[in-house]
């Protein structure tokens, strides 16, 4: 992509409005724009971020078996009425009324949505287990929406819901999505921390929240740090052998680690030097919660020994758009952002020294035609501003990789390739940097 044809609004002051580092970088890296309190429009390089963290969350969604469909962002009040959260759930939900005076409402979740999708069409236990996913934006009034995407009122959500005869069935899809989620976090380049947590208006007697550990974060957290050094990609771990995949998910929850409405200080199993007392950012929330939908609206199948049973339920979240957020918060500098490989919007910054100037324009043309025809996600200043002006608006998007050419490294055959974490920089050969890109 030429920066010159770029929707790319970058601001060189920090916007009053913003108090966290993620919010205050992606007003001013241009990848989003405030339309009221709490809703954002994603502009051209927050949308390329966005697609990739979603595009992640999916892929390990689908490698544990889940199966992906979209239900709507309106819901008829009348779904709410039977599970009886139209009342309990309160202010938060965004209620309105149709042209024939309807009740509906904007969803903050799914759980009876795809209760009355399950209730429709399964009615035998053969027919279960069931794991289904969508992700979908979601609207919740919160009182005071702030810090950006990470505390918005619509915000994209990956939310996956379980259906099984039992409940050791049960605890096998948790168990798969608890693995899921520890695999897509490491994807995305952060340490996800799962703890044990309250499970509030979802219900339920199961849950843990996955937490970035972010001084900024909006959660107060407690755990052991070894958690640090943890390892959670989960490899290798065989899916269909539940007892395995039970054993993996304790052998990683052996260490210590709970929010502050679990933590008690007086019952902690560590504390001193081995107690990492902090704040997180909330990327996670995965529930068991039984039958507490599925009794209430009849989502029942006819069972083994041929009694009609309600089925036992989980849900399970993934905040894509505050992911968006966090994992700048994680990850920054005094000069910008610095993305992981897996979630930039471009992985090299093709900077030219001096538009105008013919054998400048000529090799970052050439340059730039071989990065793309190496497959290689390529943006490319060509914009007529001041080099200044260029270092400083690719330091603060925060691509991977810069490629500088200009006058002096041409007349010596050469490059300027800058990697944008270690701010290391090499004068190399194109042909190099290409390689070492790739
Ligand atoms: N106001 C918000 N802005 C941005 N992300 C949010 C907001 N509220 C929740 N999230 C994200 O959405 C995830 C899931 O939300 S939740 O309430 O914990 N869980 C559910 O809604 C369940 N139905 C999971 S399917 C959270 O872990 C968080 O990462």
């Amino acid at each position: 992509m030429r920066l010159s044809q770029f929707f790319l609004p970058t601001l060189k002051e920090t916007p009053s409005e913003a108090q966290i580092a993620s919010h205050r970088l992606m007003l001013r890296a241009g990848m989003v724009r405030q339309l009221t309190a709490g809703i954002y429009s994603w502009l051209p390089l927050g949308y390329r971020v966005l697609k990739k963290i979603e595009q992640i969350v999916r892929e390990e969604q689908d490698a544990v078996g889940c199966n992906e469909l979209l239900m709507p962002t309106i819901q008829p009040a009348e779904l709410w009425q039977e599970s009886g959260r139209y009342d309990d759930y309160g202010l938060e939900m965004l209620r309105i009324t149709d042209r024939h005076d309807r009740k509906m409402l904007f969803g903050p979740t799914n759980e009876e949505a795809i209760t009355d999708i399950f209730r429709k069409d399964v009615r035998s236990y053969k027919q279960l287990p069931q794991l289904m996913y969508h992700i979908q934006w979601k609207f919740r009034d919160e009182i005071r929406p702030r810090f950006g995407v990470m505390r918005g009122r619509e915000f994209l959500m990956k939310d996956a819901y379980s259906f099984d005869i039992d409940y050791e069935s049960s605890r096998h899809a948790y168990n798969k999505m608890f693995l899921a989620y520890c695999r897509t976090f490491t994807r995305l380049g952060v340490k996800a921390i799962p703890m044990v947590a309250d499970t509030g208006p979802i219900g339920g007697d199961l849950s843990h929240e996955f937490i970035i550990l972010a001084d900024t974060g909006e959660s107060e957290v407690f755990c052991d740090k070894k958690w640090l050094e943890k390892d959670l990609s989960g490899q290798g771990v065989d899916l269909n052998d539940r007892t395995a995949l039970e054993n993996w998910v304790q052998g990683t929850l052996v260490d210590y680690a709970a929010t502050e409405e679990k933590h008690d200080a007086d019952n902690s199993p560590i504390s001193g030097d081995d107690l990492i007392a902090t704040r997180g950012i909330e990327v996670g929330h995965i529930f068991h919660f039984g039958t507490k939908y599925s009794a209430p609206m009849g989502a029942t199948v006819l069972g083994p020994d041929g009694k009609e049973v309600p089925v036992m339920m989980g849900s399970y979240g993934i905040g894509v758009s505050r992911l968006v957020g966090a994992l700048i918060e994680a990850s920054h500098d005094e000069n910008g952002i610095v993305w992981p490989d897996a979630v930039a919007p471009y992985k090299v910054g093709l900077i030219n020294l001096r538009t105008g100037d013919d054998e400048c324009d000529a090799a970052c043309e050439d340059a730039y035609a071989k990065l793309h025809n190496a497959g290689i996600e390529v943006l490319y200043d060509d914009r007529d501003i001041r080099a200044g002006g260029k270092f400083a608006d690719m330091d603060l998007i925060g691509l991977p990789w810069q490629i500088v050419i200009g006058p002096k490294g041409l007349k010596n055959g050469v490059v300027e390739l800058k990697n944008r974490r270690t701010g290391e920089k090499t004068e190399v050969t194109f042909e190099a940097a290409l390689n070492q890109i790739s």
